[in-house]
């Protein structure tokens, strides 16, 4: 069991990823006005991933248009360390990478911390929670992929809900990310499972009412960790 850091919350943050790209300081507005928590963006290196995003240079540009919006870079690119130095200049604040991507996790962390960011890390699906017990202690996120990174729009994979469990029983005060087809279809699936922090791309952004919709995720989040907390 992790010593207990923190009492756990809800939080939303819409991924960016199948927004208007043209217009990405409005769209990202626009998340943030309706409530987001958070913006998780998408960086996508064509080599990790079979897409192309953006890199620190638009971070930059968004970053005085929205002093106080907290950026979490989901950073598909390897080697993971590799933007690192540049995210953080930029202006992000968290930066998530992927354990397949590097060869020296605890190392990547501590170059993340030591540029003034927090550290998250993610898994594919292909990749077994377990993978991560040694590095829990040294993250602020994990982030469990529920798509096989790389495209927006992606059918949810349920069958990615018993690493949450498994995280949420072992980790019990820890901040548990769940990105990939999370919508209204599916966020009880990732409450139940005991993901805290809810990244939601095409449900949000093709939402004529995004607010509701992110109130929706966030209550049903809330209402789980209330209840597993009477439970405890
Ligand atoms: O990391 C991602 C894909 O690699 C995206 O964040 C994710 O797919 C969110 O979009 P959607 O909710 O439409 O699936």
């Amino acid at each position: 069991m992790s010593s207990p850091r923190k009492c756990l919350s809800g939080k939303i943050g819409p991924s960016i990823l199948n927004s208007d790209l043209s217009n990405l300081a409005s769209e990202c507005q626009r998340m943030l006005d309706s409530g987001a928590d958070y913006l998780h963006l998408d960086v996508m290196d064509g080599h990790f991933v079979p897409n192309l995003t953006f890199g620190h240079p638009i971070v930059k540009c968004l970053r005085p248009k929205m002093p106080n919006a907290m950026f979490e870079m989901h950073m598909m690119v390897e080697p993971a360390e590799r933007w690192i130095e540049d995210m953080a200049a930029s202006g992000a604040n968290m930066y998530t990478f992927h354990y397949e991507a590097t060869q020296d996790v605890p190392g990547c962390v501590r170059k993340i911390k030591e540029a003034g960011m927090k550290a998250g890390i993610s898994i594919k699906p292909g990749t077994k929670v377990e993978v991560l017990d040694p590095f829990i202690d040294l993250v602020d996120t994990v982030l469990i992929m529920t798509v096989e990174p790389g495209f927006g729009g992606q059918k949810f994979m349920a069958d990615m809900m018993p690493k949450i469990e498994y995280l949420r029983e072992h980790f019990s005060n820890l901040d548990i990310g769940v990105d990939g087809g999370v919508s209204l279809d599916t966020i009880q699936m990732c409450a139940n499972a005991g993901a805290n922090m809810i990244v939601s791309g095409s449900a949000l952004m093709k939402s004529d009412n995004p607010r509701e919709v992110m109130q929706t995720l966030r209550n049903t989040v809330e209402d789980s960790i209330q209840k597993s907390q009477l439970e405890r």
